[in-house]
């Protein structure tokens, strides 16, 4: 008998339009344990919004999100779109997904430390001893300890970076959601917020990353999507997805990656 991985997230039909523009026509995912997706496309494809719609940053006008086997309940509300029936349950389930954005969004008025056992105390009622002693393990992890009473402003962007993807363990997620994490970056910080993500995928974290550092998503992923004007027009290993795409469009997104 074989043993399935159990899953971690499954994202169903999302469709979302911004005004008349279409921009999500019914993508879908499934995440299990320990699965690094990457989602690839070129610029305005639907990579961001997809993922905002997975942690309702962004509300998706149809679809289904099951996390860790928590579903969010939605109802038709004005124009047929789907609303969450509570936020209240948002909030809750959010904390099962741990996201990264490109631009960092730390607390400027906490310091690091602060930042990082901020949701565990404030918003899952967390001891406050108890949290630090977690962000204090994540903060070495992603090589920060020195740095933990420091404040945002004084740190470069690849240790921002890191101290966000601390903070976003710290609540023990089920998935982690990064955004382009990299893209707001000075070439030379790239590498090391890149080997933090590697080590995660490494230890078996589950993640789903929206990047277009194609290398990296080629080396990290055990699946990936391409996106194409809102929808997925191609996906499956990286050896596919890169190696022998049958869309042509894909096959001219990543070519060139030979090595
Ligand atoms: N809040 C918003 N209001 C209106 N339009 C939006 C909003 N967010 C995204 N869009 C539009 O939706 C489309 C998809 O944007 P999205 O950021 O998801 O693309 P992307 O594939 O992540 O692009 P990039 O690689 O440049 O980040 C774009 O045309 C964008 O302008």
């Amino acid at each position: 008998m074989t043993e399935t991985a159990p899953c971690a997230l499954q994202v169903e039909n999302i469709h979302k339009s911004f005004g008349s523009q279409e921009v999500l026509k019914g993508i879908s995912v499934t995440a299990n344990k320990g699965d690094v997706i990457s989602i690839i496309g070129s610029s305005g494809s639907g990579k961001s919004t997809f993922l905002r719609c997975i942690n309702f940053l962004e509300l998706p006008d149809q679809g289904r999100v099951v996390v860790a086997g928590e579903e969010i309940a939605l109802k038709t509300g004005r124009g047929g779109k789907m609303q969450p029936v509570s936020w209240r349950q948002i909030e809750r389930v959010r904390t099962g997904l741990g996201m990264v954005f490109q631009s960092f969004n730390l607390w400027a008025h906490l310091t690091v430390l602060e930042n990082v056992i901020e949701a565990p105390v404030h918003v899952m009622g967390i001891k406050r001893a108890d949290a630090i002693e977690k962000a204090k393990a994540l903060l070495h992890k992603v090589g920060l300890y020195d740095k933990r009473d420091a404040y945002p402003a004084f740190l470069s962007g690849g240790q921002q970076q890191r101290a966000a993807i601390a903070r976003a363990l710290c609540v023990e997620p089920a998935v982690m959601l990064f955004d382009e994490p990299t893209s707001a970056l000075d070439p030379e910080l790239v590498g090391e917020v890149l080997k933090v993500i590697r080590d995660l995928a490494e230890e078996g974290r589950t993640m789903l990353l929206v990047t277009h550092e194609m290398r990296f998503a080629r080396d990290v992923s055990s699946h990936v999507m391409f996106l194409h004007q809102g929808r997925v027009e191609e996906e499956g290993s990286p050896a596919q997805v890169f190696g022998n795409p049958t869309s042509l469009r894909c096959r001219e997104f990543t070519a060139g990656l030979t090595d």
